[in-house]
């Protein structure tokens, strides 16, 4: 687990999750959650990885509260009952007709955070030079760098990331990853990431959990004990992904 100072404790815990959805073709459920158990302690990230379609994005938007579970609980505690919900999504999803400094002002506003981190975070993010910028003004990997800004502006306890630098080129992803440790690091949340890229699982996660069937079970749980900041070149990272890959593959 990473270290740092926070002032909220937070966990995640799914109990008993059950989720169904009606095919529109034939009109059956199909159940993509059946009893499901996870259990994310303060402070820890926690990687889903698994087969497209098996229910990764449906269990992060559980924990979001953007979708409800058709039965079961989850539970932000202790403390988590008033946690700060960041998250980082594949898009950046700004506001195009808000300035980068804006975009970031509005979200720690509303968090109850105020705007005094804002060009510190941005600078840290590396877009000192485009405070008063519109997001089409950026490339692809300035805004996700902004989107990343906003998501810590908020001083978040728990940060959810789905699949956050998958649609990024690879050297700009890689950069983006640093970035995130980093930034984890210097107050570390409690954080659950949806990826397909085991690499960036190993580098980033306290534990992997890795999801297969229908409905989904966890057929492993891999805990990365590498010490940070970790180094993306770790041979050890590429050990997990070969053994995610074979746990895959069968
Ligand atoms: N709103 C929805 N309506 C109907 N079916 C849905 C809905 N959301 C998800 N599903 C179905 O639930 C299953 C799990 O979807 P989910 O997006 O959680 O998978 P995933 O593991 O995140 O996939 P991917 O890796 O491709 O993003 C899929 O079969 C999908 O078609």
């Amino acid at each position: 687990m990473a270290t740092g100072v926070r002032p909220v404790s937070a966990s995640i815990k799914f109990s008993g999750i059950e989720k169904g959805f009606v095919r529109q073709n034939s009109g059956r459920v199909e159940q993509v959650l059946h009893g499901f158990e996870l259990e994310i302690e303060d402070g820890e990230l926690v990687a889903l990885v698994g087969p497209s379609g098996v229910g990764k994005t449906t269990l992060l938007h559980i924990a979001a509260g953007l979708q409800r579970p058709d039965s079961g609980r989850i539970d932000t505690g202790p403390g988590g009952a008033s946690a700060r919900v960041g998250m980082v999504f594949q898009q950046p999803r700004l506001l195009d007709w808000r300035t980068v400094r804006a975009n970031v002002d509005l979200v720690s506003k509303a968090a109850g955070r105020g705007t005094a981190r804002t060009v510190g975070l941005l600078t840290q993010v590396g877009l000192r030079d485009y405070l008063d910028a519109y997001p089409l003004a950026l490339s692809g990997g300035q805004r996700q760098r902004v989107a990343i800004a906003r998501a810590f502006s908020i001083e978040p306890e728990i940060l959810l990331l789905d699949e956050p630098f998958s649609a990024l080129d690879e050297l700009t992803a890689r950069r983006l990853r640093i970035l995130m440790q980093d930034m984890w690091l210097e107050a570390p949340p409690t954080g659950l990431l949806v990826t397909h890229n085991m690499l960036e699982a190993a580098f980033l996660a306290d534990k992997i959990v890795v999801l297969g069937g229908k409905p989904a079970h966890t057929i492993a749980t891999i805990a990365i004990d590498l010490p940070r900041p970790r180094d993306p070149e770790n041979l050890e990272l590429f050990a997990v992904h070969r053994r995610i890959m074979g746990l895959l593959s069968h």
